[in-house]
């Protein structure tokens, strides 16, 4: 049973350890879980991930690995041996890379983390793709990714609350973890698919991703306070 009550994950985007712990210190376990991202993982290594566990925290471990299948699969069994609660891989390494992930994960005996598949980061709009030789809108890009990634035995998706509605029409088993989470009047940052939090719900989204609108927030506590209020009401 999960001590927390909230949809919530608040991005650790920190440079140091004592940053993030600082910030988590402020923060409710029953009201968000928190997100370590590359940053702070790779500053801290991964004595991080265990003093937020100790401290009542589930913790998505946001690396997005993509690389061969076995080097992948290697780095989501050592995040399942750490005990992270959420773990993801980019679906672009495409389809065997996704499976051994899964398959190391089925190995396993002990609790297995949410496996989950990044498929066009938030951050991007149809020109971001269109640069990179991809010629078609976001949320056709995610549509094929997401068919892949259910083919592998994900458990759900990284993508914009934007694609959540569809993803959830065609993928009705796959759990939804959108960044790119803005409370009305927040800046939009370098983020580029953006939805409310309560939108973001109505759309689907199992989760939100929230960092900067929290994080930098001038009372942080006050800041999860009211986006819990914002989807409670
Ligand atoms: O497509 C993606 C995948 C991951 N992220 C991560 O989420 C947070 C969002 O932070 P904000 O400050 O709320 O923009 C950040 O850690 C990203 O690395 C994403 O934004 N989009």
């Amino acid at each position: 049973m999960s001590v927390c009550q909230t949809p919530i994950i608040v991005a650790l985007d920190y440079p140091t350890r004592e940053a993030a712990l600082k910030l988590a210190d402020q923060l409710d376990p029953k009201l968000c879980r928190v997100k370590v991202g590359k940053e702070l993982f790779t500053s801290s290594a991964s004595g991080i991930v265990e003093t937020l566990n100790a401290k009542g925290f589930e913790v998505f471990l946001d690396l997005k690995f993509h690389d061969i299948p076995n080097t992948t699969a290697m780095a989501v069994k050592a995040a399942a041996e750490m005990g992270v609660w959420m773990v993801n891989v980019h679906c672009s390494g495409g389809l065997r890379m996704m499976a051994a992930c899964r398959e190391v994960l089925e190995q396993r005996s002990g609790a297995k983390p949410l496996l989950i598949g990044v498929t066009v980061l938030t951050s991007m709009e149809r020109e971001d793709l269109a640069a990179i030789g991809l010629d078609i809108e976001p949320q056709e890009q995610v549509l094929r990714l997401a068919a892949l990634a259910q083919k592998a035995g994900m458990d759900g998706l990284v993508c914009s609350a934007l694609e959540a509605q569809a993803l959830k029409a065609a993928h009705p088993t796959l759990q939804l973890v959108t960044p790119g989470i803005r409370p009305a009047g927040s800046a939009q940052d370098d983020q580029r698919r953006i939805l409310t939090p309560r939108q973001a719900l109505d759309a689907g989204s199992d989760y939100l991703v929230i960092g900067r609108p929290i994080s930098q927030a001038v009372d942080p506590a006050q800041a999860l306070a009211d986006v819990v209020a914002q989807i409670n009401g």
